[in-house]
């Protein structure tokens, strides 16, 4: 590993056994394709029928044994990082919310915030684009005003190590305290933050257009004659972190709602990446893009740096070009009857391109 310890493990994940059962399973399949091939010219329709359902199976069989067939995982040191800060690269990170009735611009709020607050020995290199296909300015709105929750929650997060940086999510459960005089400062510090968090969620939730528009002044004039699916592009930045001292502060924000005209396909989520690529270029542009839907949170502090293990980690970097958390989903259906959580394919398939220790978590 170039320059010291390793920044990743390969860990192979025994199943001999399952892949003798898997075996055994295709045998006993390939043995009755050839028993109903076989004896088919005896048999009628219906025998047919089978062949082809039971020859079906066994290929897709075969198919599913390929994908478990020897599953490894990959178990992440950030702290061997440590010697190389300097030479972690600058990260562009990409939300897209599309409608502020179906996916409300609180939730949207919780997702910028969980990344603004993100681990990265210097925030001047993490920057964080929203792309509002709703054209909203609601949603604008909504991120200025984390924007400036941001300068109280980051800290708070960073002095007392917060694992979850999503507040609402955070403020669901009660803090975990001992009785000493660290714990009654830090107790305090979680009501303000709690108060905080609540005054902004219902200043975002009573938040209307009409109002926003009438009262916002020039700063959201370009919504005025804004139609959602005909306007030009809107490019806000909310907050600019190159004034802040190094080590302090939070990444850059910039909201952004792409051109859109009803002439031309916008080609949703692949169409707004497009463009967040395109602006994040003359503004930050940084080698490495993280992308999250609104929808979803950093459940880690360090999923950025776990990630940049995987993609310096190996000794040439061909080796690695993409790395994928496992999704873990909240709020779903007591053992998920309509497969939802997609844990067949994550726990049982083990298909993820690269797996990192952490996730993050859509709304079910
Ligand atoms: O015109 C659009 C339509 C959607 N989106 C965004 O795209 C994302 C995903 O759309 P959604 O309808 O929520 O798709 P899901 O089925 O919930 O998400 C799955 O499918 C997505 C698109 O294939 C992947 O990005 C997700 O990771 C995956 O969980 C969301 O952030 C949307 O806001 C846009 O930005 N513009
Ligand atoms: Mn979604």
């Amino acid at each position: 590993m170039a320059g010291g310890k390793k920044l990743h493990e390969r860990v192979a994940l025994g199943r001999t056994a399952w892949m003798l059962a898997d075996f055994v399973i295709l045998l006993l399949l390939l043995a009755l394709v050839a028993r109903r091939a076989a004896s088919l010219g005896e048999r009628g329709g219906t025998w047919l029928a089978a062949l082809v359902c039971e020859a079906w199976f066994a290929f897709v069989w075969i198919l599913n044994m390929n994908g478990k067939w020897s599953p490894v995982r990959f178990d992440t040191y950030p702290e061997n990082l440590s010697h190389r800060l300097e030479e972690l690269p600058a990260v562009d990170m990409f939300v897209t919310t599309a409608d502020p009735a179906l996916e409300p611009p609180l939730i949207t709020v919780n997702t910028v915030l969980s990344l603004l607050a993100l681990d990265y020995p210097d925030v001047g290199k993490l920057a964080c684009y929203v792309s509002d296909d709703g054209c909203s300015p609601v949603t604008c709105y909504a991120l200025r005003e984390a924007a400036k929750f941001a300068s109280l929650w980051i800290p708070f997060c960073k002095r007392y190590d917060i694992g979850v940086r999503a507040p609402f999510m955070y403020f669901s459960s009660a803090p975990e305290v001992g009785t000493g005089t660290a714990d009654h400062e830090f107790l305090e510090s979680w009501a303000l933050m709690k108060t905080e968090y609540e005054k902004l969620a219902s200043r975002i939730e009573n938040a209307d257009e009409v109002s926003i528009l009438r009262d916002g002044g020039e700063e959201f004039a370009e919504f005025i004659d804004a139609e959602r699916g005909n306007h030009p592009t809107i490019v806000k930045v909310l907050w600019d972190n190159s004034k802040s001292k190094a080590g302090e502060g939070f990444p850059h924000l910039v909201y952004l709602s792409r051109e859109k005209s009803p002439r031309h396909r916008h080609n949703f989520k692949a169409g707004a990446m497009n463009v967040l690529t395109r602006v994040s270029a003359v503004m930050t542009n940084a080698p490495i893009m993280l992308n999250v839907d609104c929808d979803m949170f950093a459940n880690n502090p360090q999923v950025a740096l776990h990630a940049m293990c995987l993609l310096l980690g190996f000794d040439d970097e061909i080796h690695s070009g993409f790395v994928q958390a496992p999704q873990k989903f909240y709020g779903g259906l007591k053992d998920d009857p309509f497969g939802n959580q997609m844990q067949v394919i994550t726990k049982v398939l083990h298909m993820h391109v690269h797996k990192c220790c952490c996730g993050s978590a859509p709304l079910g």
